[in-house]
């Protein structure tokens, strides 16, 4: 292991204190952008975010969450929670799964290595089915990407093909599921050309069928399973183009939440069950949202819904998903190795750690902030605490979601005294801002804000100290724009509702009475991103950051 020999103890900071309460609070999807009123930040209720913004400069800052700086392939991509809270809790940038899968790509290697030698034994005999999101996003997949495997593939011996496409509308705007679904038939019907049977075999709404995450909703998995794996699904068309265009029409349609659909034959029977023989990928590169349906293709015991059949198939992820869990075994490109972590640093180094969120991101605080790596370091040192997610619902029914349950665990491990770092991660702003509803979106950061001012609250009666961060933007942009940062119009003149992430800035505040009273926001760092939160966290602990840690954010006069 490159870590043998490596030293975990960290130095002491010349300066600032140990043994004072830390609290770590993620606004997720919380960036900072022009007032106007698609600005749902600046429109709610926010007097705690505000006071932390307009009071003490010094102690207010912007930093990157997007593009190179969360290491995503360029400075066009928005920001997203993997790379976000990756970032925050390594304290380094690494080159992340959008980025590893391009390069590996463009060199070939990825057909030099196991994963597709693994999954190519298939070709002769098997089909080769792919499954994952279908659009440009960028933040779990991406198509053009699935348009070089499926060229690639057909050229090294793939003869049947079945694309099992899960439709967005969260990452990109709603209803743009049929332009992806029309540029991937183009591609498989030059694939049909060159005497490859290739087609769509399946399909559904990113939110309803397949990718579910940190187990809230097995039905969710069961879904695709029942339409990928077993070819059935209360829908059937004879083609995907004819089957997302007439889904869509239905009332309040959207691309997220698209229904399954099996194609079929003239004869109505499925054109792309998944048999014995056959070869499985799942294209996503983002492991969270992934991890469900690999256990789902790869565990033998697997009592989570019932599979009917279980066909014996070469199952490969884009990336592993699961360093940890070693999921799935086989994959076609390495992910990035974020290793010594923050969290793991200062469990090491005793600090006793509570991380909580409720289940639609809990991983985000733990398995993203430890570098996609499940479990305790120490759990005699950690707990983790997850609040049950409603589930079953999009959250602009209920955008106040478990903010406030979140936020009295939190003050009550803080003032608890059994926590040196306390850290969580409030979903509001981000999961209500991907239903694309203003005004719920409104209420759901009014609500954040309370959150944060419960916790703020228990560090001043603790003696703490807090840093307020964000993981990249959402709630403070709800409409597409233009170049001139104008609302973009379609063709009928209407504004354009973006569900997605931002390219925006995010804030990180920090103050409480444990806070040495010299401590401020250095001037000299231009540009700095999240990854400079970490050091800036282990400063608050009492300690330096190791010295290939991405510097901090502070400096201590006198
Ligand atoms: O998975 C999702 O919900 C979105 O694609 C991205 O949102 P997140 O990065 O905030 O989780
Ligand atoms: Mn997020
Ligand atoms: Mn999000």
């Amino acid at each position: 292991m490159a870590n043998s020999g490596l030293s975990w103890t960290l130095p002491d900071h010349p300066k600032l204190p140990k043994g004072k309460t830390v609290a770590v609070v993620v606004l997720d999807g919380w960036g900072e952008a022009n007032a106007d009123k698609y600005n749902c930040i600046h429109v709610a209720e926010t007097p705690v975010m505000d006071s932390l913004k307009n009071g003490a400069p010094e102690r207010w800052r912007l930093v990157k969450a997007h593009g190179t700086a969360v290491g995503l392939p360029s400075d066009d991509d928005m920001g997203n929670s993997e790379v976000g809270h990756n970032a925050l809790g390594a304290g380094r940038i690494f080159a992340q799964g959008a980025k590893l899968v391009d390069l590996a790509l463009a060199s070939g290697k990825i057909y030099d290595g196991e994963g597709f030698n693994y999954i190519k034994e298939c070709f002769d005999e098997g089909t080769l089915h792919l499954i994952g999101l279908l659009s440009d996003g960028g933040v779990h997949s991406r198509l053009d990407q699935v348009q070089l495997l499926l060229k690639g593939a057909s050229e090294r011996g793939a003869k049947r093909i079945r694309v099992h496409i899960l439709t967005d509308g969260r990452d990109v705007l709603d209803g743009s599921s049929v332009g992806f679904v029309e540029t991937l038939e183009n591609d498989l019907s030059q694939l049909r050309e060159k005497g490859i049977d290739a087609r769509i075999a399946s399909g559904g709404g990113r939110m309803n069928v397949t990718m579910d995450r940190y187990e809230n909703d097995w039905d969710v998995v069961k879904r695709g399973w029942d339409a990928q794996v077993l070819g059935e699904a209360p829908y059937k068309f004879q083609s995907a183009v004819e089957a997302v265009k007439t889904l869509r029409a239905e009332p309040k349609a959207n691309d997220q939440y698209l229904p399954p659909f099996v194609i079929v034959d003239e004869g109505g029977k499925a054109v792309g069950p998944v048999l014995d023989g056959d070869a499985v990928v799942t294209f996503n590169f983002r492991a969270d949202r992934m991890v469900m349906i690999a256990k789902s293709l790869e565990y033998a015991d697997f009592d989570k819904f019932d599979r009917v059949r279980v066909p014996k198939i070469r199952y490969a992820g884009m990336l592993q998903y699961d360093g940890e869990l070693k999921l799935p075994s086989h994959y076609l490109v390495s992910p990035p190795e974020i290793e010594r972590t923050s969290g793991e640093y200062l469990v090491k180094n005793g600090i006793r750690t509570f991380a909580c969120s409720e289940t639609v991101k809990f991983g985000h605080v733990t398995f993203f902030w430890n570098g996609n790596r499940s479990g305790y370091f120490d759990e005699t040192k950690e707990e983790y605490v997850e609040i049950p997610s409603d589930s079953g619902i999009t959250f602009n029914v209920k955008p106040n979601m478990k903010a406030l349950e979140i936020a009295e665990k939190a003050r009550d491990a803080i003032l608890s005294g059994k926590f040196d770092q306390v850290r969580v991660n409030l979903p509001n702003g981000d999961m209500v801002g991907h239903t694309g509803d203003i005004e719920a979106t409104v209420v759901a950061c009014k609500a954040a804000d309370e959150a944060v001012k419960i916790i703020l609250d228990a560090v001043e009666q603790a003696g703490g100290i807090y840093l307020v961060t964000a993981d990249h933007g959402n709630a403070e942009d709800m409409v597409k724009r233009n170049k001139s940062g104008q609302p973009a119009l379609d063709k009928s003149g209407g504004i354009q509702i973006l569900t997605s992430h931002t390219l925006q800035p995010v804030p990180v505040a920090i103050g409480g009475p444990g806070l040495h009273p010299g401590v401020k926001f250095r001037s000299d760092i231009q540009t700095p991103g999240l990854a400079n939160v970490a050091a800036t966290v282990m400063n608050l602990h009492g300690y330096e950051a190791p010295a290939d840690y991405e510097t901090t954010l502070i400096e201590v006069d006198n």
